[in-house]
């Protein structure tokens, strides 16, 4: 059950204690602990390499045959989204949606879902007769038609242009607002952890490098002085140069 304290939500979504992951010889997560708070919406930004999917997959239960051990507490009811959509292609859209829904109001409920993300009117579509951009709507849908409580995202808009990137962006702080899961967003762009996040983890060597409160009002831009900031803090921690040409 969830708790406030003085505004401030106390209850953890997501605990994760003495993590350990790695592939044969290679350790990737050592004594690794992290929380975050329900509702709370975090990115994780980190080097290719770093283990953002890694801890991404732990969290999600697909890890495969990875080695490993330690506390993972996720909430049951969660839902993941890839960088790619990953639909059916034999299904129709509302059905991709809909899939894996019980109940004699799924078909109602993917019906709103689809109408959420922009998508009313292309139930009956095939996924290949949709954009990438729309295709990644569906998958967000599909996603969140379970009203989960968690949303583990792997870099869910890498593969979009420019342009499409940032009605994402819109739509998933539309959708955030209203439903409040508590989001883990995997992403390489900084500009989009400082757009989208309350709290940007910064990943480095199997450990939290950097956890830093985004405090900035809506809408937020670049042309925010305190979102420079941020960039400038979180580039450096990546050991990105701006002035190196
Ligand atoms: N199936 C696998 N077998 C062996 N090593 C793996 C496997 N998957 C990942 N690794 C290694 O584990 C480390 C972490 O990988 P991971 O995919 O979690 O990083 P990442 O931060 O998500 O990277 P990227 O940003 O490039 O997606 C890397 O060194 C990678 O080579």
């Amino acid at each position: 059950m969830a708790t406030h304290a003085g505004g401030l939500t106390t209850s953890r979504a997501v605990r994760v204690h003495s993590l350990a992951r790695g592939f044969g010889d290679r350790v990737v997560l050592d004594g690794f602990d992290l929380e975050i708070g329900t509702g709370e919406f975090v990115a994780l930004l980190g080097r290719s390499g770093s283990g953002k999917s890694t801890l991404l997959r732990a969290l999600a239960g697909l890890d495969g045959d990875v080695t490993g051990s330690g506390l993972v507490d996720v909430p049951e009811n969660s839902s993941v989204v890839f960088q790619d959509a990953r639909l059916l292609p034999w299904q129709r859209v509302l059905d991709n949606v809909v899939l894996g829904l019980r109940g004699p109001d799924a078909i109602e409920r993917g019906r709103a879902a689809l109408a959420e993300v922009g998508l009313a009117g292309r139930e009956r579509a095939w996924p290949n007769e949709l954009s990438g951009g729309e295709q990644q709507r569906v998958a967000l849908a599909r996603a969140l038609v379970s009203e989960p409580e968690l949303l583990l995202a792997d870099e869910p808009f890498g593969a979009l242009d420019a342009l499409t990137r940032l009605r994402m962006h819109a739509l998933l702080r539309v959708l955030h607002a209203r439903h409040r899961p508590t989001v883990l967003l995997v992403t390489h762009d900084v500009d989009e952890a400082i757009t989208l996040a309350d709290r940007v983890l910064l990943l480095d060597s199997g450990r939290i490098a950097v956890d830093l409160a985004i405090d900035l009002p809506a809408p937020r831009s670049y042309r925010q002085p305190q979102f420079l900031a941020y960039r400038e803090t979180l580039l450096r921690a990546l050991g990105v140069d701006e002035t190196e040409g």
